[in-house]
């Protein structure tokens, strides 16, 4: 029989989760938020995979704190769309760390059911302001009306295929922050293929070997297809 979170996890939790909050201090308003996530987390775990099991014992450094970078990286953003969120990284952690911030709202982005009903469960336990979107990226980001300050993925896709479902977006004035791992120079290479872009990489402060690319302005070059990031 599959192990719960409660086996698996507890005797690294508490360590893990005062290293991540060390690297990425937040509130004692949001530690409390992310505290009801992490055990809502935990029940649906063991009937949805919403994390690869091997990074449960690191639920904290891993996946928390590397979500808590970016609201430094834009600290005048409201309005945050997150891209493919699956189980709430960095969506729900984003929600959760802005809930004392007025207007600020994180739309969600889910094609998964059953990932987007968690992704619902775990906004409404923590009272994080958040809007959970079921369906696909392409058609969702049209249908987000209004100023949009920053869009974000984690995990998705190829840079340069990212940059495609952010570019609407970006158009109407959305920074992007993408977390990424140590392919990121490859990626950046790739993407300038289709891109003309300005990026920003910000080393991971969790350590390890991701990078945070910062892109402010995107331009599709002469001759890309508009299919660029289209699919996944
Ligand atoms: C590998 S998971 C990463 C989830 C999360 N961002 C993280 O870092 O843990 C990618 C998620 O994106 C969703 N996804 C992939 N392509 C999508 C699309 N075109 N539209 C909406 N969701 C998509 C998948 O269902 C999945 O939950």
């Amino acid at each position: 029989m599959a192990k719960t979170f409660e086996q698996t996890a507890p005797a690294f939790l508490p360590a893990d989760k005062a290293t991540a909050l060390a690297l990425t201090p937040v509130s004692r308003e949001t530690e409390q938020r992310l505290d009801r996530y992490v055990g809502l987390l935990g029940e649906w775990q063991a009937k949805t995979n919403l994390v690869a099991p091997s990074t449960l014992p690191h639920l904290w450094t891993r996946h928390i704190s590397d979500s808590l970078q970016l609201p430094a990286l834009a600290l005048s953003a409201r309005i945050w769309v997150d891209l493919g969120s699956g189980g709430g990284f960095p969506g729900v952690v984003l929600a959760c760390a802005l809930a004392e911030t007025p207007g600020a709202v994180v739309h969600l982005i889910e094609r998964n059911a059953k990932k987007a009903a968690f992704l619902r469960e775990a906004l409404r336990v923590t009272g994080a302001p958040g809007i959970v979107h079921l369906g696909d990226i392409g058609d969702i980001v049209d249908r987000i009306t209004g100023p949009v300050d920053c869009v974000t993925a984690r995990a998705l896709a190829p840079l340069h295929q990212l940059i495609g479902f952010a570019e609407p977006l970006m158009r109407r004035g959305a920074k992007a922050l993408f977390l990424k791992g140590q392919d990121v120079e490859a990626e950046l290479t790739e993407a300038t293929k289709y891109w003309k872009i300005e990026s920003h990489l910000h080393s991971s402060r969790t350590g390890g070997q991701g990078w945070i690319v910062e892109l402010d302005q995107v331009e599709r070059r002469n001759g890309a297809g508009k299919a660029v990031g289209t699919q996944v």
